[in-house]
C-alpha cells in the first residue's frame, strides 16, 4: 500500500494531553494514528526576517521532525514576513471570513496574496524533497488552495487531493475574493476536491461554471478545459467510543469532580470553541440574556459554562469579538448574579481532551450555534461523551456542517435570539425518554460517518483518481 502524506498548516502537538488548536489538528492525528504516514505542517514559530535572504523560498532551516506512533511529523518554520501576508493576512483576513459569509470583515491586501503564493511554494518544495514516487498526498484546507499547482510545477506526479475544512461559499460571495479565479483554477489542479457537505460541493460546482466556465460531463465531474475535475463530499467524524470512554474515565479527575460539586444540582448549559466571530458567541450571549428574563424559573437552577480558548489574537476582527465578549459577560453577570450564583462562567483558556469529555458528560445542554461552520466536531463530540440511558440535549445551528447529519439535535437559526432562548428551555425540560431516541439516533449517524470512514472513503476515491497529469492530457 503506497505511504499517506498528509499536508495542513496546523498540525496536531505530537504529546498526549496537549489541547489541540481546533478541529483539523485533532480529527487528522485521530486519522492517521490508524492509518500511519508522515505529516507536512507549519511548526507554530517565526523566524525573524533578518534570518532569511529577501527573495529565498525556504527560511533557514531543513524541517524538523518528530514521531508519534506511526505517525512521522516534519514541520518547517515560517518567516514574521511569511506569517503576517501568508496566515494573518490572505488565510485569516481575506480567506476565512468570505468562506464563512462575513465579507464585511474580509479584508484583501495584494501583498498578504503574494505571501500566501510564496508560502505555498515553500511547502512544495520542502515536501517535494521528502515525497516517495508512489506516495499519495492529501492536503488539508484553505490555506493551501495553491499547493497542487506549486507542486506540479516543480515536476511531481503523485495523486493529490485536498479536503476543505471550511465552508466553501455561495458563487456571488466567493468571488468577492479579488484573485476567485486563480483560486479555483488552483483547486481544479488537485485530483479530488472533499467537501464537509453536499451543499458546499454544489457550491463549488456552480462557481466553477458560473465564473470559470467550468461545464459538467456525461459523468457529472466539471470539465475545466482540457481537466476533469472530480469533487466528493466527506464529512469529517469523531471516534466516538474512545470519546465515551474518556468521558467516563475523567469523572474522577479531582478538578471535574471539584465542578460538580460547586454545581450543586444545577443544570449545565455547556458550550466550546475557539474565540471566533463565526462561532457565534455574541448572538448567544444575548440569547441567554432573554432565556433568564423570559425564564425566571430557571434562574439560581441553571449555569451556562463557556470555554472560548483565544484563536487568531492577532487579527482585529479577533480582538474585537474578545473584547465585546468580555463585556457581555460581565454585564449579564452584573445583571442577574447573586451571592451564591454566577449564570455565566466565561473561560478564556483551552482545555486537554480529557478534561473535555467528562465536562461534555456532565452537561445537560449542549449549545453549539455558529453563524456558520465546516462542520463544528465539538458537536459531535458532545454527542460522544453522552451517557446514552440519561444523555443531554444537543441545541444546534442549522448553519453547522454537522446539522446535515445530527438529525437528534434541537435545531436552531443562530440569528434568531428568541428561537435560541425558546430551545434552552425545550432542552431542558425534554423528557428523558425523548433524550435518549434523539441521542440513539444521532449516535447511528456517528457510527456510520466515523473518522475512519471519512479517511478511508476520501483515499479510495483518491487513489482511484486519474494522476493528474494523466488526467490534464
Ligand atoms: O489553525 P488555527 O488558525 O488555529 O485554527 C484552527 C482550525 O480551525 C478550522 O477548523 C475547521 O476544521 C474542523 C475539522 O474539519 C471543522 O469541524 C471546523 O468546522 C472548521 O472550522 C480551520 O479550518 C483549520 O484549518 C484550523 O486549523
Ligand atoms: O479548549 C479546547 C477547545 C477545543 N478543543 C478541541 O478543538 C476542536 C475544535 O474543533 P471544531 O471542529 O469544533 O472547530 P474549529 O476550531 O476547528 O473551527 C475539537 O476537537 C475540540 O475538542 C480542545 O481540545 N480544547
Amino acid at each position: 500500500m503506497s505511504r499517506l502524506v498528509v499536508v495542513s498548516n496546523r498540525v496536531a502537538p505530537i504529546h498526549e494531553g496537549e489541547a489541540t488548536a481546533g478541529g483539523l489538528a485533532a480529527g487528522v492525528m485521530d486519522a492517521l494514528r490508524q492509518s500511519g504516514g508522515l505529516w507536512f505542517g507549519w511548526s507554530g514559530r517565526t523566524l525573524p526576517q533578518s534570518v532569511v535572504p529577501p527573495d529565498s523560498l525556504t527560511p533557514g532551516s531543513p524541517p524538523a521532525v518528530a514521531c508519534s506512533g506511526p505517525v512521522t511529523l516534519y514541520t518547517t518554520d515560517l518567516t514574521q514576513r511569511d506569517y503576517d501576508e501568508y496566515y494573518k493576512g490572505f488565510s485569516n483576513s481575506t480567506l476565512w471570513p468570505t468562506m464563512h459569509y462575513q465579507i464585511s470583515l474580509a479584508r484583501f491586501e495584494h501583498q498578504d496574496y503574494l505571501g500566501y503564493q510564496r508560502v505555498n511554494r515553500h511547502f512544495a518544495v520542502s515536501l517535494a524533497a521528502l515525497l516517495k514516487e508512489d506516495d499519495v498526498i492529501w492536503v488539508h484546507d484553505y490555506h493551501l488552495m495553491l499547493l497542487a499547482t506549486a507542486l506540479r510545477e516543480i515536476g511531481v506526479r503523485n495523486r493529490i487531493g485536498f479536503f476543505l475544512h471550511v465552508p466553501f461559499p455561495a458563487s456571488s460571495v466567493f468571488s468577492t475574493i479579488p484573485v476567485h479565479a486563480e483560486l479555483g483554477r488552483g483547486l481544479a489542479t488537485f485530483d479530488l476536491i472533499g467537501f464537509q457537505t453536499e451543499g458546499d460541493q454544489r457550491a463549488f460546482s456552480n462557481y466553477m461554471r458560473e465564473e470559470l466556465q467550468a461545464e459538467t460531463c456525461p459523468e457529472g465531474h466539471l470539465q475545466l478545459g482540457h481537466r476533469v475535475v472530480r469533487t466528493g463530499v466527506y464529512p469529517i467524524g469523531v471516534e466516538a467510543d474512545p470519546l465515551r470512554a474518556e468521558a467516563i474515565r475523567g469523572r474522577d479527575d479531582p478538578a471535574i469532580c471539584d465542578y460538580k460539586g460547586r454545581l450543586d444540582q444545577r443544570a449545565l448549559i455547556m458550550s466550546v470553541e475557539r474565540l471566533d466571530y463565526s462561532k457565534g458567541l455574541r448572538q448567544r450571549f444575548s440569547a441567554f440574556e432573554r432565556f433568564l428574563v423570559q425564564c425566571p424559573e430557571w434562574r439560581r437552577q441553571v449555569e451556562y459554562l463557556q470555554i472560548a480558548p483565544p484563536s487568531r489574537s492577532d487579527v482585529e476582527a479577533y480582538q474585537t469579538i474578545r473584547r465585546e465578549l468580555e463585556g457581555e459577560a460581565g454585564r449579564i453577570n452584573g445583571r442577574f448574579a447573586e451571592l451564591d450564583w454566577t449564570p455565566l462562567r466565561y473561560l478564556n483558556r483551552s482545555f486537554p481532551r480529557d478534561q473535555l469529555m467528562p465536562l461534555y458528560a456532565l452537561a445537560a445542554v449542549g449549545l453549539v450555534t455558529p453563524l456558520r461552520d465546516g462542520m463544528n466536531l465539538v458537536a459531535k463530540e458532545y454527542v460522544a461523551a453522552q451517557d446514552p440511558e440519561d444523555p443531554g440535549v444537543l441545541i444546534l445551528s442549522q448553519f453547522a456542517g454537522a446539522a446535515r447529519e445530527l438529525d437528534g439535535a434541537v435545531r436552531v437559526n443562530p440569528h434568531d435570539e428568541a428561537g435560541m432562548a425558546y430551545a434552552m428551555k425545550i432542552a431542558l425540560q425534554m423528557p428523558v425518554a425523548e433524550k435518549r431516541d434523539r441521542h440513539a439516533s444521532m449516535m447511528r449517524s456517528l457510527r456510520t460517518n466515523s473518522l475512519d470512514a471519512w479517511r478511508d472513503r476520501f483515499l479510495f476515491d483518491l487513489r482511484l483518481a486519474e494522476a493528474g497529469l494523466s488526467a490534464a492530457a
